[in-house]
C-alpha cells in the first residue's frame, strides 16, 4: 500500500495554515514534539517537516511527493516540478524597492547599483528581460536593513503588508512577481501516488470552494422570484421554500464572497427581506 509523502514547512509563515489545511480536509496529523516525520491515522499520508526553502529539490528529487509551498520560491529554485493548484494563503509580492528619499520610480534607477536580494535567480531574470544590468548582492534575511548600512542601493524581497519596507525606510518600486501558498507535485508520482494525490485534491477543492462562498438565505414575495433569481449567480436554480405567510418564499443560493457586496443593494430593490449570509463549511460540485 502506497503512503503519499507531503512536505509542510517545519516552522515560518506556512507551517500554521498549511497544518489547518490539512485538517479542514479531514487529515489527522498526530503532533508529536520535534519530531520531523509524522504518520497521518486516517489517510495514506506521511507528513514531512522541512525548510521551505529546502521543499523544490526535494521534490524535484522523488524524496518528497506533493509539498505545500511558497509559488515565489519554486520560481526562484527553477526546479523540474509541477503546481497542483494555488492555495489562497501566504500572498505577497516580490517586489524591488528603494530607499523612501530616492525620487525616481523608473526601472532604469537599478541601472549598474547593487541590490540586495534572497531571491538572486528571480531578480536576475527580471532584469534581464528588461535589459538592467545590476550587482545582485545576495543575503539570506533582514535583507530591507542593506541600504541602511551602505550595503546595497535598492533591494528585492518580500512584501506582504509593507510594514517591513516602512520601518526601514523603503519604498516599493516595481512588482516582480505575486506569489502565494500552492501545492506543489514530484513529476516521479506513481500511478497509486497520484490516486491518492487525486483524493486530496478533491478534498482540498471543496475546502478552498467553500472558502470564498457563501450560503444565502432570503424572505421574497412571490412574484419577485424570477426578478431576484436573475440576479444571484446560482449553482444550478435556487432553492425556494414556502413561508408560513402567504404569497412569499424562503430563497436560498450560494454567493461568490466578492460579489455579495456588489448585488447586495440590487436584490434589495428587486424586493428581496431578511437577508442572512452564513458561511460554508466544504462544498462538492
Ligand atoms: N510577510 C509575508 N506575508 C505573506 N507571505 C509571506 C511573507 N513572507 C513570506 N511569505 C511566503 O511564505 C513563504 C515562507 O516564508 P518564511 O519566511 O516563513 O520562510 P523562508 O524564509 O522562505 O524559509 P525557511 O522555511 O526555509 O526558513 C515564502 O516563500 C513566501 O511565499
Ligand atoms: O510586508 P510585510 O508584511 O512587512 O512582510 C514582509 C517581510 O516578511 C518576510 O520576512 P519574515 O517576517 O518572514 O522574516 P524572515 O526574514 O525571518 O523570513 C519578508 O522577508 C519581509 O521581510
Ligand atoms: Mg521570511
Amino acid at each position: 500500500m502506497s503512503i503519499l509523502k507531503i512536505a509542510i514547512q517545519k516552522s515560518g509563515r506556512l507551517h500554521e495554515d498549511s497544518l489547518k489545511l490539512l485538517k479542514d480536509c479531514g487529515i489527522k496529523v498526530e503532533n508529536g514534539k520535534d519530531q520531523l516525520k509524522v504518520s497521518v491515522p486516517n489517510f495514506p499520508m506521511e507528513v514531512l517537516y522541512l525548510r521551505n526553502s529546502d521543499i523544490p529539490q526535494y521534490l524535484e528529487d522523488g524524496v518528497v511527493d506533493i509539498a505545500i509551498v511558497g509559488e515565489n520560491l519554486l520560481i526562484e529554485k527553477q526546479k523540474k516540478v509541477a503546481v497542483v493548484s494555488k492555495l489562497g494563503f501566504s500572498k505577497c509580492n516580490v517586489s524591488l524597492a528603494v530607499p523612501k528619499e530616492v525620487d525616481d520610480n523608473s526601472l532604469s534607477y537599478f541601472e549598474g547599483k547593487k541590490i540586495a536580494t534572497s531571491y538572486p535567480n528571480t531578480l536576475n531574470t527580471f532584469l534581464k528581460a528588461n535589459n538592467i544590468s545590476s550587482e545582485i548582492h545576495v543575503i539570506s534575511g533582514s535583507v530591507e536593513i542593506a541600504p541602511n548600512i551602505g550595503l546595497a542601493d535598492g533591494i528585492c524581497d518580500i512584501v506582504s503588508s509593507g510594514s517591513t519596507l516602512f520601518k526601514n525606510g523603503l519604498r516599493e518600486t516595481q512588482v516582480i512577481l505575486q506569489s502565494q501558498a500552492v501545492l506543489a507535485q514530484s513529476l516521479l508520482l506513481s500511478s497509486e501516488k497520484q490516486q491518492i494525490l487525486d483524493k486530496l485534491v478533491f478534498r482540498m477543492e471543496a475546502v478552498l470552494r467553500a472558502k470564498n462562498t457563501k450560503y444565502i438565505l432570503m424572505n421574497v414575495p412571490n412574484d419577485k422570484i424570477a426578478e431576484v433569481s436573475a440576479i444571484l449567480p446560482v449553482l444550478k436554480s435556487p432553492t425556494l421554500l414556502p413561508l408560513a405567510q402567504e404569497g412569499w418564499s424562503s430563497l436560498h443560493s450560494v454567493i461568490d464572497d466578492s460579489t455579495f457586496w456588489n448585488v447586495i443593494d440590487e436584490l434589495k430593490d428587486a424586493g428581496a427581506e431578511g437577508i442572512l449570509i452564513v458561511p460554508i463549511d466544504k462544498m462538492v460540485l
